[in-house]
């Protein structure tokens, strides 16, 4: 589906929008609660990426495909090869037969595990035997992802002796692997991250107990986009979030202070309020611990005819597309100077912003939604919109809240 988003009235926007719960959070906390049926879950995510994890969970035999989302394969991969008697071909969308896989397969199956490759080696699909895992010790490399070691972590409570992890290189996406810990640590798990070292206790029963997810941070930067293109006076109130989020992307209230734009916390509602015009000409951000919001943010800084210089990139290349790729051609249909390497980008300041734009998304649901801010300076078409639905169904929906005009074409 193609959509034509405009802007005409260029009012400022006052909004109130309600976004589930973080796809990250959600699909960890599916696999524990398959581990410990006490775990109730509130708030889940509404995402393609939950749902097919949710699916995958259930299933004891057969093939399991999770189309695009690496959390559901890299989970679902170390969950598999942990279920004694549960014999699984997991396989994925076309682009995620291209993302790797071998660091996790080699660590699981140091740790006992029965995995091999059904069609390329070191990609999916994969196929899992289960087993009983009774090595404790492994080390794998960091720089990566860390959904992999999100993925061992999240198993390890239920491993008989437990699990210490050896994490080698740069570790990549850190706060991701403190929300597993600290999921771990809500349900009764004792864990410990000291340098390079995790350990994770065994623990056989959880008590009832109730997870609460919050909602997606990363979701909420197409908001924080929205209001740093607008005018001065908007104001956009988002549900539920909190101030000690386990979201890495909730860094968000502090880069976009940057761009004039105000985060504040009342219960659990944020509102954002664009305050002042940005007065930077330039910013440079390490988005190594939040890699989901660089394209957010660099189609931001050019709404803003702003440069930027953008390092910790070197993740994205793997993702959904190679979105260094990707963001480098997007902008540069729009009149932008960019130029990428394999860890970073750079954005140079221009102030025009050409029409007559069609934005291609790469199967990337975070393309279409980082881009759709920029129409409120320039009229644009999105190719394939509906890709938003591997994290945010509701995206279009919760736009035309704030007077975008969106149509079919
Ligand atoms: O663990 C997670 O929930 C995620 C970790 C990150 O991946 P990498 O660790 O591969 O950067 C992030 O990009 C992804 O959207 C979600
Ligand atoms: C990278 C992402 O997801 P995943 O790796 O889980 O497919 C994302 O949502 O931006």
């Amino acid at each position: 589906m193609k959509l034509q988003l405009s802007y005409p009235s260029k009012k400022v926007i006052k909004a109130d929008i309600q976004i589930t719960g973080s796809k990250s959070e959600t699909n960890r906390s599916l696999l524990l609660q398959a581990l410990f049926p006490d775990i109730t879950i509130k708030n889940p995510s509404n995402s393609d990426d939950g749902s097919v994890m949710g699916k995958g969970l259930k299933k004891v035999s057969g093939e399991v495909d999770i189309h695009h989302a690496g959390t559901a394969m890299r989970f679902l991969t170390a969950y598999f090869a942990s279920q004694e008697g549960k014999a699984i071909v997991l396989t994925g969308s076309e682009r995620m037969q291209e993302r790797p896989i071998s660091v996790l397969v080699d660590a699981l199956n140091d740790l006992g595990a029965e995995i091999t490759y059904a069609n390329k080696e070191g990609y999916p699909p994969l196929r899992i035997n289960g087993k009983k895992l009774l090595n404790k010790k492994v080390a794998l490399p960091a720089n990566v992802s860390s959904q992999y070691i999100s993925a061992l972590l999240l198993i390890a409570p239920s491993l008989e002796n437990g699990l210490e992890l050896e994490l080698i290189g740069k570790i990549t996406s850190v706060p991701y692997i403190k929300m597993t810990l600290a999921l771990l640590n809500e349900i009764g798990v004792i864990t410990s991250f000291v340098g390079n070292q995790i350990k994770v206790d065994p623990k056989h029963e959880v008590e009832k107990t109730t997870l609460v997810v919050e909602s997606d941070w990363s979701s909420a930067s197409y908001f924080y986009s929205i209001a740093a293109l607008s005018e001065v006076g908007t104001e956009i109130k988002l549900t539920s979030y909190k101030k000690d989020s386990l979201q890495g992307d909730s860094v968000l209230a502090e880069v976009y202070r940057d761009f004039g734009v105000e985060t504040s916390f009342m219960e659990n509602q944020i509102t954002i309020s664009k305050t002042a015009y940005c007065q930077h000409s330039k910013v440079d951000y390490d988005l190594s611990n939040a890699p989901d919001i660089a394209q957010t943010i660099s189609v931001t800084c050019f709404g803003l005819g702003i440069a930027c210089y953008l390092t910790g990139l070197h993740t994205l290349p793997i993702k959904e597309t190679d979105r260094l790729a990707a963001l480098k051609t997007e902008l540069s249909k729009f009149g932008a100077k960019v130029e990428t390497d394999a860890e970073s980008l750079s954005l140079f300041s221009s102030k025009n912003i050409a029409s007559g734009v069609t934005v291609d998304t790469y199967h990337d649901h975070r393309m279409a939604m980082a881009f759709a801010p920029l129409a409120l300076k320039q009229s644009m078409v999105i190719n394939d919109a509906m890709v938003v639905s591997k994290s945010y169904p509701d995206f279009w929906k919760d736009l035309k809240k704030l007077g975008l005009e969106i149509e079919e074409i």
